[in-house]
């Protein structure tokens, strides 16, 4: 190849591959699998091996993958927080063992560990408690993220038991478990939010959040894997492990000590077969030479120690054919494709169906009927095609086209612009929408309307006894009707008419987190409804008028206003309040606007279960109290909720302030 072509390759290489570490740390949506990704860095390591001089100073083989972002305080890391070397292969791992028994001889030993597939974080501790929290960023400084770590109940804010010292760091995995990723994940997916595509993802979008209440409510976990000293307090990274568990951090209890190569991949092959049954996610096994003295005596890379490898298990892929595409029309109107496969095991389970996302994902594959495809479970739960094995394509076989029309109503179908998704727009007669609606209507979340299911709703719009939200509480004239039903009984009837009735009890936020307005989730539900008070102050807000408020973006003050644009909602509307639902706030207003706290003055603190600070500050400041910026002999109250600051804690102590919690500030409010 010439110089030139060879010059032009790597170029692209890097262009490429900077732009998949931007989606894949910044955005936390990557396009391409871990396993390419590593191929395409392989492949440009290897050509800069060979043409040195035609590498690229900021080639993304010479430095850590992620980047520091604006939203947070940028923090210079005391010691670098560098990557991994990693490989998929054992002979590769076998030359790895090479090099270091040439340069350190072989008496040494490795501590295996599982490589926990989630972020990296450095936290800071000084006189035993936790001072910071620092993401990786680009290896050189991060983001600091205190506030957002802090709502970890795995990771201590204050250390048990002695002899740590008054300062150090230590850095592991944050990460979320794979039945919390699913809990939420579904949720995301009902109230119409970008679902992530794994655990890992989740759990990095989550950490970069503004809203700390919100990520208090999104369970992560961390597993710590390095400590730094300044005086070196250990002989081996074992030790420092074994240590770190006494003063109160998690461990995994999976580490083993290795004495060879042999036992390594001993290990490696235990957790190959058996990493599914662990409630994480793991993509490999990291090995580590043990003794801190060998450690130094390897030394570092630009990018990672040569004391440490991973190993990465590729993700597990099948072939099979793919026999029809299909097009499911959700609650909201997306329409998405779903590939029906010849089923096939994969990851321990038998896989029928993959999914497709979007109709640039069906031009993508350049999917046609009877494809030969490889579907591959990997961080993802749903199994995915990779790629067409085109080899086999049968001469003749006709493209897959993504429909224009609804197959379920036959509506024209909608894209919007910047949206992947195509939607049917006939939300109030396509019939996988109304029953959709319905069903979060009723659902646990929303008006929580006991004795009736999903597949009641089923069967009660197909006998035509429901079409709208509002024919639920028309049911009781239909009793005769309900009666004819199969599988019905009597008791069924009035426990679920029941239901219906006790419904209406249900709060303005619930019903309005019920509505099913697009981009309307449960906590924004509940900012708008203690904002706006009632629906018909809601129902006349102007668009300025929304994004105004704490949490309402341009997306959700755009749908709110379509919502209300429409008659046929407006009508549902009345019939509803009609029948007697709640369409206005009330306790919070019970509480608000009274002279209780005059006078006093108030600092609000860490994160509640009940209340956002928002809400705090408004019930303070409506009841005649004061919000201070800092803690000053004048405060007179320190408001505080779970996970507050230490020294702010410490502070208030010094000063005798009184620390009080948010009931008992609702109890000094109502005397
Ligand atoms: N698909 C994509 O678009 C895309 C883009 C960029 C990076 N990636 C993937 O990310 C990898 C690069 O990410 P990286 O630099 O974070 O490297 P890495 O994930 O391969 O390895 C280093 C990281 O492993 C983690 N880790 C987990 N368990 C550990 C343990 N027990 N001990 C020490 N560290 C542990 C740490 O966070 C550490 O920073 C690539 O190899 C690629 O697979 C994918
Ligand atoms: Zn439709």
């Amino acid at each position: 190849m010439p110089l030139f072509e060879i010059k032009e390759r790597m170029d692209a290489l890097v262009k490429e591959l900077n732009q998949h570490n931007y989606n894949y740390y910044v955005l936390a949506q990557p396009t391409i699998s871990d396993y390419d990704f590593d191929k395409k860095l392989e492949e440009l390591s290897e050509l800069e091996k060979q043409y040195p001089e035609l590498q690229d100073p900021d080639s993304p083989t010479q430095k850590v993958g992620g980047e520091i972002t604006k939203e947070f305080k940028t923090v210079k890391h005391k010691w670098p927080m560098l990557s991994l070397g990693n490989t998929y292969s054992e002979q590769d791992l076998r030359e790895f063992d090479e090099r270091i028994r040439k340069s350190i001889g072989s008496d040494f030993e490795y501590v295996c560990e599982l490589k926990f597939d989630g972020l990296s974080m450095s936290l800071t501790y000084e006189d035993g408690k936790l001072l910071r929290a620092v993401t990786r960023g680009d290896g050189t400084q991060g983001d600091d993220v205190t506030t957002n770590i802090r709502t970890i109940k795995r990771i201590p804010g204050k250390l048990k038991g002695e002899g740590y010292p008054d300062n150090f760091e230590i850095r592991g995995e944050v990460f979320m478990h794979r039945a919390a990723f699913e809990r939420l994940n579904s949720e995301r997916m009902k109230n119409d939010e970008v679902p992530y595509a794994n655990p890992r993802n989740f759990a990095a979008g989550t950490v970069k959040l503004q809203d700390s209440g919100e990520v208090a409510r999104r369970p992560l976990d961390c597993f710590l894997y390095f400590l730094y000293t300044d005086r070196r307090l250990y002989r081996t990274h074992w030790d420092s492990l074994n240590a770190v568990k006494e003063w109160g951090f998690h461990v995994c209890e999976h580490n083993k000590l290795c004495r060879n190569i042999d036992e390594v991949l001993q290990f490696i092959h235990y957790w190959s077969e058996n990493r599914f049954n662990l409630s994480y996610d793991i993509d490999g096994i990291v090995l580590k030479v043990n003794s801190y003295a060998q450690q130094d005596e390897l030394g570092f890379t630009a990018k990672s120690p040569r004391w440490a490898i991973a190993y990465k298990y590729k993700a597990e892929e099948a072939e099979t054919i793919l026999e029809s595409v299909s097009y499911q029309v959700g609650r909201t109107g997306a329409v998405t494709p779903v590939a029906n496969l010849k089923p096939v095991l994969l990851a321990g389970t038998r896989v029928k169906r993959a999914t497709l996302h979007n109709a640039n994902e069906i031009s993508r594959l350049d999917l046609h009927e009877g494809d030969a495809v490889f579907v591959e479970k990997g961080g993802e739960i749903i199994p995915k095609i990779t790629s067409v094995n085109t080899i086999k394509r049968q001469s003749g076989s006709k493209k897959i086209i993504y429909p224009d029309i609804c197959p379920e109503c036959g509506s024209n179908l909608i894209r919007r612009e910047g949206e992947a998704v195509h939607y049917c727009p006939n939300d109030e007669a396509c019939p996988p929408q109304i029953t959709g609606k319905i069903q979060h209507f009723i659902s646990r979340k929303a008006m929580n309307i006991e004795g009736m299911g999903s597949e009641t709703v089923e069967t009660l719009y197909r006998k035509g006894l429901i079409e709208h939200i509002s024919d639920l509480y028309l049911l009781h004239e239909k009793a005769d009707a309900l009666k004819e039903m199969d599988r019905f009984g009597e008791k069924s009837i009035s426990n679920m008419l029941e239901g219906i009735e006790r419904s209406k009890q249900m709060p303005f936020e619930k019903v309005l987190f019920g509505l099913g307005i697009r981009y309307i989730g449960e906590t924004v539900a509940r900012k708008i409804a203690a904002y706006f008070k009632n629906i018909d102050s809601l129902m006349s807000a102007t668009y300025d008028e929304l994004i105004s408020v704490d949490e309402i973006g341009e997306r959700i003050a755009e749908s709110i206003i379509a919502y209300f644009k429409d008659p046929r909602h407006l009508q549902q509307i009345e019939k509803l309040r009609t029948a007697g639902l709640q369409f206005e706030a009330e306790e919070k207003v019970v509480l608000l606007a009274g002279n209780n706290l005059e006078g006093k003055t108030f600092i609000i603190s860490g994160v509640f279960e009940n209340f956002s600070r928002d809400e705090l500050t408004a019930l303070i400041e409506s009841n005649g109290g004061k919000i201070l910026s800092s803690i000053s002999g004048k405060l007179n109250y320190l408001v505080a909720g779970d996970n507050m600051g230490p020294s702010k804690l410490e502070k208030a102590k010094k000063l005798n302030i009184p620390v009080i919690t948010d009931t008992e500030l609702l109890s000094m409010i109502s005397k």
